[in-house]
């Protein structure tokens, strides 16, 4: 893999069960590159991040994420490798039944961190990236969407990770509050964290310029333009 790259995926085929969903494809993402992944519903943008999170087998091809190899990842590299991706979805995920504070807490907890000193400064230093320290010690639901999905981008950068891999994270958010995400997870990419987001949003990918990859008919495209 070439240095600076976090993302590397050459001739993989993506399958779900035995259904083919994309083929051929190749895929090269650099350290602090910040990319859209568009395409129409069921194009297999969603296929394409399992693959790079370890949720779905590369059938043939082979492929590279944060120096793990996919091709021969096992059951147990799962983990590890997760601790280098910071996964970003749609819908926010948090636990609703304690605080942001416990929220991260439980994280950094079942990623290995025992230190209690140094968990309460990871956890006020991830909730600075996001401007929302203040909210430590709310409950999710005392927070609004577009924060409580800034607290889901502060959960993804516990583990200080190479890339964001994020699914439509502005999906349920206002156009105001989708501006703001973006806004923040450019300046992520800005401090070298790989930035990969998929998105149906036209309005934030003009206001947004940035290299983009679009799923199509079966066809990965790695420098795709819009209409
Ligand atoms: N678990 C599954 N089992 C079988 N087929 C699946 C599974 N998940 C997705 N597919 C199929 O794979 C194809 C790609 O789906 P995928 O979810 O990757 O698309 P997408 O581009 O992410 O769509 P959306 O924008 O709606 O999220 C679709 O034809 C879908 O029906």
């Amino acid at each position: 893999m070439a240095e600076n790259a976090v993302i590397h995926l050459s001739n993989v085929d993506v399958f779900q069960q035995k259904h083919l969903v994309l083929s051929n494809v190749n895929l090269h993402v650099e350290k602090g590159e910040f990319v859209f992944l568009i395409g129409q519903t069921g194009s297999g943008k969603s296929s394409l991040l399992k693959i790079l999170y370890g949720d779905l087998h590369i059938g043939n091809g082979n492929g590279d994420i944060a120096g793990f190899d996919l091709k021969n990842l096992t059951e147990r590299q799962v983990p590890f490798l997760r601790r280098k991706l910071g996964v970003v979805f749609q819908d926010f995920q948090l636990l609703t039944d304690r605080t942001i504070e416990k929220n991260l807490e439980f994280v950094l907890k079942a990623t290995g961190w025992k230190d209690a000193k140094l968990i309460n400064e990871r956890i006020k230093d991830v909730l600075d990236k996001v401007g929302l320290r203040s909210k430590i010690k709310k409950m999710p639901h005392e927070i609004s969407g577009g924060e409580q999905q800034r607290i889901v981008i502060a959960r993804a950068l516990l583990n200080d990770p190479e890339i964001i891999l994020a699914d439509e994270p502005t999906g349920n958010l206002d156009p105001e509050t989708s501006s703001e995400i973006v806004t923040l997870l450019k300046q992520i990419s800005q401090n070298g964290t790989a930035v990969l987001m998929a998105t149906h949003d036209y309005h934030i990918i003009r206001t947004y310029p940035s290299r983009i990859i679009k799923c199509d008919n079966g066809i990965v495209h790695e420098d795709a333009q819009i209409a």
